[in-house]
């Protein structure tokens, strides 16, 4: 793994699939609390250069999570720095404004779990998978959506998201990037999902570390297996870090 320097990296995770295991519904998930210490002391450690990026909203993480980080949601659409105030993309766009009603009806008709976030709309499948050809052939062939200059389809994990064009991963990587506490640092992203590419590719491209946890096409440079790798990488990070400010403190010679 060519992670230069520890206490120069910029930390950025996905949440779902990464930090936790997947549950049959969105607010199922468990964050145990060995998770929130090791997040929340990460943080420190990095100056407050670790940001959570999700497909959730800001909301939903914030509610699971209950730490003061920065976080990006729903793809990249909304972010805040710590506890500041929620920012969010000037994505006026009527033509999502009426996929997003179309969509919540017929997630409501066939008794699909819709999580109506604002700048996305998520449609679960988990809990029955038998409607998931009844779901493809609603956003790609009745609304044909994959042919919109307007919205994006993404087929995640057991979810179809669509969400206004102009934002991803990426670009919320980027935005971080462009200010401190991040800035100069060597980006370094863990994700394990279709939309984490987009994250994976702009960090390779400014020479960060991608990292993709479980199967599948990837461009990420590193595999992890699961969510129990990323939480032991996570906390040897957090050891290295350790030991670096206690070589400064006590004025000792760092190996980094
Ligand atoms: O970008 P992420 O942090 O990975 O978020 C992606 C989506 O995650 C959530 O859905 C997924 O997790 C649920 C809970 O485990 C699961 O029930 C669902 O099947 C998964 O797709 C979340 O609900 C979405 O809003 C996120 O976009």
């Amino acid at each position: 793994m060519n992670i230069t320097q520890t206490d120069n990296i910029a930390l950025f995770l996905d949440f779902d699939g990464t930090l936790v295991e997947f549950a049959d519904t969105p607010e199922g998930v468990i964050v145990s609390p060995v998770l929130r210490d090791v997040l929340a002391q990460l943080s420190l450690q990095l100056n407050g250069a670790l940001a959570l990026v999700s497909g959730r909203s800001i909301q939903s993480l914030n509610a699971l999570v209950g730490l003061p980080l920065t976080m990006a949601g729903s793809h990249g659409a909304e972010w805040r720095y710590g506890d500041g105030v929620l920012q969010s993309a000037a994505l006026s766009n009527p033509a999502f404004a009426q996929v997003r009603t179309q969509l919540l009806g017929f997630a409501d008709k066939r008794g699909l779990i819709a999580e109506d976030k604002g700048h996305a709309v998520a449609l679960h499948y988990r809990t029955n998978p038998d409607k998931q050809p009844t779901l493809e052939a609603y956003i790609a062939g009745e609304l044909g959506l994959d042919q919109s200059q307007e919205v994006r389809v993404i087929r995640g994990n057991c979810v179809y998201e669509i969400q206004p064009v102009g934002v991803d991963k990426g670009v919320a990587i980027a935005r971080f990037m462009s200010s401190d506490p991040f800035t100069g640092r060597q980006p370094v992203y863990i994700g394990d999902d279709t939309t984490d590419e987009d994250g994976f590719a702009w960090v390779n491209a400014q020479g960060g570390v991608s990292i993709k946890v479980g199967e599948g096409p990837s461009c990420a440079g590193v595999r992890l297996s699961d969510t129990g790798e990323v939480l032991a990488f996570l906390q040897l990070q957090l050891d290295k870090l350790r030991q670096l400010d206690d070589r400064t403190k006590f004025g000792v010679g760092a190996d980094r």
